[in-house]
C-alpha cells in the first residue's frame, strides 16, 4: 500500500503505511486502536474473529478449543484500515479488570472499542450481568470507548423471536444501567450470525466508528451517486468484506450481501486467471455483473485494499463514461481524504469537496 496513507494520521487512528522496521512496526501495533472481543465462554468470539478476518468458513468453528488466553490480533497487515483485535476468554479465570494481574488501566485507555457478545440461543441473565459489570468499569476508566453488544447467534431464532429477544436484551442492558446512574452510557445493539452477512454488517459499524473520515466520506459517495445516476454505493475493504462508508440512503441487507458476493466473484476469478501472482486485485480491477431483474452491479479498485461497489438500474449504465469520469474523480479525492489531517477540517473540506463537486459538475 502507499505509504501516503496514514502519514498525518493520530497515532490512535492510523491507517496503511506499513514501516518495514520491526520496532517501530510493534511501537504503531501497540498504539493502534484496539477491539476487545469479550462475552461469556463458548458465546461466539473466536469464531466471529475467524470467519471476518481469516476466511474461515462457519462450519469450520463449530470444534473451536475454548481461548484460554488474551489472543492479540493485528488486522492492519492484511487491510486499510488498522487495529487490533484482541480475542478475550469468556472464562473467568482470565480477568482483566483484575489489577493485580493486569494493567487493566492501559488495557482500557488504548481500547476504541468493546464488542461484547451475547449468546442469544442460551440463557443470558448470566451474559447481561458480565455485560454490566464490564461495561460500568470500562466506562469509568475511558469514557470515550464505544460499546457493541453484538445479539450472535441468531441464525437458530424465528423472526419474531429474534425481534422479542433483542427487545428484551436492550431494555434489560439499559435498565441495568439506569440502576446505577449510567444512563448516559450509549449501547449499540446488533443481531448477528457467523452463517450470514450481518457479522460483517455489524463489524462494518464498529469499524467506522474508528474512522475520523467517515462523514466526509458519506459525503462523497453522496455526490457520485447523485451525479451517476447509481443506487446505491459502499466503499469496501476488499480483505474482510468489511464497508468503510456507504451513501445515506438506508442499507438493505440482500444489497449489501449482493455486494459482498461480487467482492469473492471477482477476487476468485482474479485469483485463478490474473496475471500477478503476488495480488488478486490490483490497480485495473473492475467488473460489472447484470442481473435478470434489470440491476448492474459495477465494481471498480479504489486502491489495493478498497473497492468501490455500486448497485444501479441498467438504463443509468448507459452513461458509463460519466460514471467512470466521476469515479476517477471520487477516487482522488479518496486519496486526498487520507492525506489531510483529520485535525485540520477545513483544510479536509475544501480539498476534498470543494474538487469534486467541481469535476461533478462538468460533467452530469
Ligand atoms: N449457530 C451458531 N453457532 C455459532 C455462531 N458463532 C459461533 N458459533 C458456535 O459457538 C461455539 C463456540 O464458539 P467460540 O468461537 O469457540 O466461542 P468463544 O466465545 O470464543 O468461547 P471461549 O473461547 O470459551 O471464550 C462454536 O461451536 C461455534 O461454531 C453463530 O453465529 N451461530
Amino acid at each position: 500500500m502507499s505509504s501516503t496513507f496514514g502519514t498525518s494520521f493520530p497515532k490512535e487512528y492510523q491507517y496503511g503505511g506499513e514501516s518495514s522496521e520491526p520496532d517501530s512496526q510493534s511501537m504503531v501495533a501497540s498504539q493502534k486502536p484496539r477491539i476487545l472481543l469479550m462475552g461469556l465462554r463458548r458465546s461466539g468470539k473466536t469464531s466471529i474473529q475467524k470467519v471476518v478476518f481469516h476466511k474461515v468458513s462457519p462450519n469450520e468453528t463449530l470444534f473451536l478449543e475454548a481461548t484460554n488466553k488474551i489472543v492479540k490480533e493485528d488486522v492492519s497487515n492484511c487491510s486499510f484500515v488498522q487495529f487490533q483485535i484482541w480475542d478475550l476468554p469468556g472464562s473467568d479465570h482470565v480477568n482483566i479488570f483484575d489489577t493485580a494481574n493486569f494493567d487493566t488501566e492501559s488495557i482500557i485507555m488504548g481500547c476504541a472499542a468493546i464488542v461484547f457478545v451475547i449468546d442469544a440461543q442460551d440463557e443470558y441473565t448470566d451474559a447481561l450481568a458480565k455485560l454490566h459489570t464490564t461495561v460500568s468499569k470500562a466506562f469509568r476508566i475511558n469514557p470515550d470507548i464505544k460499546f457493541e453488544v453484538f445479539i450472535h447467534k441468531v441464525d437458530g431464532l424465528s423472526d419474531d423471536h429474534r425481534i422479542e429477544t433483542q427487545r428484551d436484551i436492550h431494555q434489560r442492558a439499559n435498565d441495568n444501567l439506569a440502576d446505577d446512574g449510567l444512563e448516559n452510557i450509549h449501547l449499540s445493539f446488533s443481531l448477528t450470525s457467523i452463517y450470514d452477512h450481518s457479522i460483517f454488517e455489524a463489524f462494518s459499524k464498529v469499524v467506522q466508528k474508528l474512522i475520523p473520515q467517515l462523514p466526509v466520506m458519506e459525503n462523497l459517495l453522496n455526490i457520485l451517486i447523485s451525479n451517476s445516476g447509481l443506487e446505491k454505493a459502499f466503499l469496501f475493504d476488499v480483505v474482510c468484506k468489511i464497508y468503510l462508508a456507504t451513501d445515506s440512503s438506508a442499507v438493505d441487507m440482500q444489497s449489501y450481501e449482493l455486494c459482498c458476493d461480487m467482492i469473492d466473484v471477482v477476487i476468485d476469478l482474479s485469483s485463478i486467471y490474473g496475471q500477478r501472482d503476488d495480488a488478486a486485485f490490483d490497480e485495473k480491477t473492475r467488473s460489472t455483473i447484470k442481473l435478470n431483474n434489470g440491476t448492474i452491479l459495477y465494481l471498480r479498485e479504489v486502491n489495493k485494499y478498497l473497492a468501490l461497489v455500486c448497485i444501479l438500474r441498467e438504463d443509468s449504465f448507459e452513461k458509463q463514461g460519466v460514471i467512470d469520469y466521476n469515479f476517477m474523480c471520487f477516487q482522488q479525492a479518496i486519496q486526498e481524504v487520507f492525506e489531510v489531517s483529520p485535525t485540520d477540517t477545513t483544510k479536509l473540506a475544501i480539498s476534498t469537496s470543494g474538487d469534486y463537486s467541481h469535476t461533478n459538475g462538468s460533467v452530469n
